[in-house]
């Protein structure tokens, strides 16, 4: 085993830290000002070694709970979105005493699915987060739960840590939880082993990785599993470790499971093309253009597309299937859905000359990995 992962995130310069519902909240009790306190003290001494630290925190939910004398994690939105507004308030005025301790400034960023999806608001949301960090701000992020529609929630803080991990262009994802690691199988079953290190993808083979969580967060283990794989296969080194390790994983780092990035790093736009983008359609291709596409890193033409189906127009990002139906690239389609139809099969010389172009050029194309 290689400690090349964490000496990254030891060393890292600017990193995004993610902190769960479960590490902060109680059922009966609400918010737990200690345990975040700790979190804290853990942040602001590796703010003090001149990191800048984007801090995503769940919890809105939870600490409202208290405070509407609802005893446990409501089902129905609405009720979800009352607890998350009384309690994101509480939060952030818990951070804002909290990081006051050390004569740090937090700035309270609530995001939407909509602020990573559409292109320019991406922009925008980006400008904030440098800006904030220039200042010396610490950012606090969490999604805007008490607008964000059953439709367009991220409802998964995990995700949304590694889009904002690539959106600020940070060295390192710590997403810290009530579990001090990833296991074999769920540690509440007992007997299960520790995961030290994810080094590639068949390290996750044979592993349970539980949907079901703590009870106050959402997604279990397997939406932690799911971002950390997103971060670590643009390029991103991911520690998953407790709360209450938060000094040491900010530290050396040497606890957790650490996730070991894979290829080279994306680009901010094709991070968002592949990750974040809404798709508005899909491009069934055959076994030709799924090996152009993936393998030789090619523009996808009308010859190698068997169907379609969707609402898009030219501009708009699609999902490109393979036939066993799985998403394996995502990409720009350069044509409106109703042009397409009398034009899939066709080899481009074959094309009018106004429609002859790439379905998908190579330039607006990422191929995805899936299992
Ligand atoms: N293979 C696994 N390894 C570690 N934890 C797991 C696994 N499968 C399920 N879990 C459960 O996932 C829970 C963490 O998820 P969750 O409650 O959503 O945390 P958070 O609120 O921090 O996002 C842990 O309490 C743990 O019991
Ligand atoms: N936005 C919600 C948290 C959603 C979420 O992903 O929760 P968690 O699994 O605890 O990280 C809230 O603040 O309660």
């Amino acid at each position: 085993m290689s400690d090349q992962p964490r000496a990254a995130i030891a060393a890292a310069s600017r990193l995004v830290v993610k902190v769960g519902s479960s590490a902060l909240t109680t059922a009966g009790d609400g918010l737990d000002v200690g345990r975040l306190d700790a979190l804290v003290d853990a942040i602001a001494e590796r703010v003090a070694r001149d990191t800048q630290i984007v801090l995503v925190s769940s919890g809105a939910i939870g600490a409202g709970l208290a405070p509407l004398s609802l005893g446990k994690r409501p089902r129905d939105l609405a009720t979800q979105q009352a607890a998350a507004s009384v309690g994101q308030l509480a939060l952030a005025h818990a951070y804002a005493e909290s990081f006051g301790r050390y004569s740090l400034t937090v700035g309270q960023v609530l995001l939407t699915s909509d602020d990573v999806v559409r292109r320019a608001h991406y922009r925008n949301a980006e400008r904030t987060f440098s800006r904030l960090l220039a200042l010396g701000a610490v950012p606090v992020v969490n999604e805007n739960d008490t607008v964000a529609t059953e439709e367009i929630r991220f409802g998964d803080n995990d995700r949304l840590a590694s889009l904002v991990a690539h959106l600020i262009r940070a060295d390192a994802l710590v997403l810290l939880s009530d579990v001090d690691a990833l296991y074999d199988g769920d540690p509440r079953a007992g007997g299960t082993r520790r995961i030290a290190e994810v080094a590639d993808e068949s390290d996750l083979d044979g592993l349970s990785v539980g949907m079901s969580s703590s009870g106050l967060g959402t997604g279990g283990m397997m939406s932690k599993v799911a971002a950390a794989r997103t971060a670590a296969s643009s390029g991103v080194p991911v520690l998953i470790a407790a709360a209450a390790d938060a000094r040491e994983a900010l530290g050396a780092a040497q606890v957790g499971t650490v996730f070991r990035p894979a290829g080279s790093r994306l680009s901010a736009r094709r991070f968002w093309l592949g990750y974040a983008a809404g798709s508005n359609g899909r491009l069934h291709l055959d076994d030709g253009a799924v090996a152009a596409v993936v393998r030789r890193r090619r523009s996808l033409l009308a010859a190698g597309v068997t169907g379609v189906d969707g609402d898009f127009q030219a501009g708009d990002v699609v999902d490109l299937v393979n036939p066993a139906q799985q998403v394996v690239a995502r990409g720009v389609v350069a044509f409106d859905v109703t042009e397409l139809p009398e034009l899939i099969g066709r080899s481009t010389h074959d094309l009018p000359p106004e429609q002859r172009r790439e379905v998908v050029h190579a330039d607006d194309l990422v191929p995805l990995r899936h299992r």
